[in-house]
């Protein structure tokens, strides 16, 4: 009860407030108006874990990858240095234990998730001790609150997550242990937890933030969620009046309808009924999905997108009427489908080159085929620019980057991240190639939005604003010379 009411006043505090709606359960709402890139909330972890896949691994304190060393006593666990290993120390002390005498063949087994789920444990045990304190938002209770959809779940996933929580059980070997709840618990983890990424969006580690994650989603949210290091920080992404509930996206909203409703009733085991999912069927919807996951007018000078042909001859193409018959697009996507197959999802820096004409030759052959809005290009395209990136290649990857910003304006809402980090890119080569004036209105664009989802204070940031400054002084400097 005296958590509750602290709750109460910690979401006061903030203007904001909790309410249970009947077909979301809980939702976060707004007591006042929040500005574009205000902070809403923010969170320390409750329990995070690096992405430590091999060969990057990760210290376990900050998610840095440089100058680790393993922890002698698990030899699972790395450490960038005796700041970050002292400041874990609470809590490994007792993982590194445990993980010490499990046997070394069954040391590959424990995953991120594995480990986020001791770690859980660990944490719980230690606050019920006090030898951790426990506050008002980092405290077990809010983790039981968590919704777990364990009933929805079939066999073969609670065959899965038995298995992990033996697993659990095996490792920390806790006489109070119940295996019932370590499961529900992985379940948590499932629709609850979070990919833990850097400023640029790139995943780090896992984490649990479950104040957080009383936030809903919507596939039009008027919320994001960032990290500053490990802690999540929620902004609003435009004006958001009093009394609104806030949403962030727990998915890639770059999708047709049907695509992102598959991957939420996947993961997260809802039907979603937001603003851009109730439009499904209607004829704005049918063309946002041909675009984005369809193909591409026979004209190459048309710009229509194709629905199916009554007469199952083939493609329509609904701006011109041109038929793209059924088996030059099944011939086209055989190819394509041949060329993706000698494609390496992650290149190593010897067949760098190797990877970049198999990429390039599948961009031709999708660009053929797909409409130019196509997520499918999109996503060669930007494999692309970032293996020419890696063997410096500055001017392909500008002309890739500069094909990619307008499919991002298309897909995503103007203030997403993921636009303002590709102008980034694009300023920085500009810059990079002396396209001077170019790299000023791209790094422009670029702070406009990215200061509204990543604020104006973090690292990051202030390197952009100063890139930026440069950027604007030596293009003055050569308009007067
Ligand atoms: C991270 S939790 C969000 C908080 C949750 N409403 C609660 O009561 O704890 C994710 C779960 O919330 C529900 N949810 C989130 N967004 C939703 C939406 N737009 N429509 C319906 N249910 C939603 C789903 O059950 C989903 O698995």
């Amino acid at each position: 009860m005296a958590l509750m009411a602290d709750l109460q006043r910690f979401l006061r505090d903030r203007s904001l407030s909790v309410c249970n709606l009947p077909q979301k359960g809980r939702s976060l709402f707004t007591g006042r108006d929040f500005v574009p890139g205000e902070v809403i909330t923010s969170q320390e972890p409750y329990v995070c874990v690096p992405n430590n896949s091999s060969p990057e691994s990760r210290c376990d304190g900050c998610f840095k990858t440089n100058n680790l060393k393993k922890c002698s006593g698990c030899q699972v666990v790395w450490y960038c240095g005796s700041s970050c290993q002292k400041s874990e120390w609470k809590l490994h002390r007792h993982e590194c234990k445990a993980l010490s005498t499990l046997e070394k063949e069954k040391r590959k087994f424990v995953t991120p998730t594995i480990r986020m789920m001791l770690k859980l444990y660990i944490k719980r045990n230690l606050q019920n001790e006090k030898v951790i304190p426990i506050t008002t938002t980092d405290d077990y209770s809010l983790v039981e609150a968590l919704v777990s959809h364990m009933s929805e779940l079939d066999e073969k996933q609670l065959m899965l997550y038995a298995q992990m929580a033996n697993l659990v059980n095996l490792i920390l070997q806790l006489p109070s242990i119940d295996l019932k709840e370590i499961a529900e618990n992985f379940s948590k983890f499932s629709c609850n937890a979070h990919s833990i990424c850097d400023s640029e969006l790139r995943p780090q580690g896992i984490g649990l933030y479950p104040f957080v994650s009383i936030i809903n989603h919507s596939c039009a949210p008027n919320a994001i969620l960032v990290f500053e290091e490990q802690m999540a920080v929620v902004r609003a992404m435009g004006h958001i009046p009093k009394d609104s509930e806030v949403t962030i996206s727990y998915i890639e909203t770059a999708g047709s309808t049907l695509t992102r409703q598959k991957s939420l009733k996947e993961q997260y085991l809802f039907h979603c009924e937001c603003t851009r999912c109730s439009n499904i069927g209607t004829p704005h919807d049918i063309e946002e999905s041909a675009i984005l996951e369809g193909y591409r007018c026979a004209n190459e000078n048309c710009t229509g997108f194709l629905l199916r042909d009554p007469d199952e001859r083939g493609f329509v193409c609904q701006k011109c009427t041109l038929l793209r018959s059924k088996e030059e697009v099944k011939k086209l996507a055989g190819d394509v489908k041949k060329v993706s197959e000698n494609a390496p999802a992650s290149p190593s820096a010897e067949n760098k080159q190797d990877a970049i004409s198999v990429y390039k030759a599948m961009e031709k052959l999708q660009a053929r085929l797909f409409h130019s809005f196509s997520i499918t290009l999109m996503r060669t395209r930007e494999k692309l620019l970032k293996m020419l990136m890696e063997v410096e290649n500055w001017r392909e990857a500008l002309n890739y980057c500069r094909l990619i910003v307008p499919v991002y304006l298309r897909v995503y809402p103007a203030t997403h991240p993921l636009i303002g980090l590709q102008l980034y890119t694009q300023g920085k080569l500009e810059w990079l190639l002396e396209e001077t004036e170019d790299a000023v209105s791209s790094l422009t664009k670029a702070f406009d939005i990215l200061r509204i989802s990543h604020g104006t204070s973090t690292c990051f940031m202030k390197e952009l604003s100063a890139k930026l400054d440069e950027a604007r002084a030596e293009a003055c400097f050569k308009r007067a010379n």
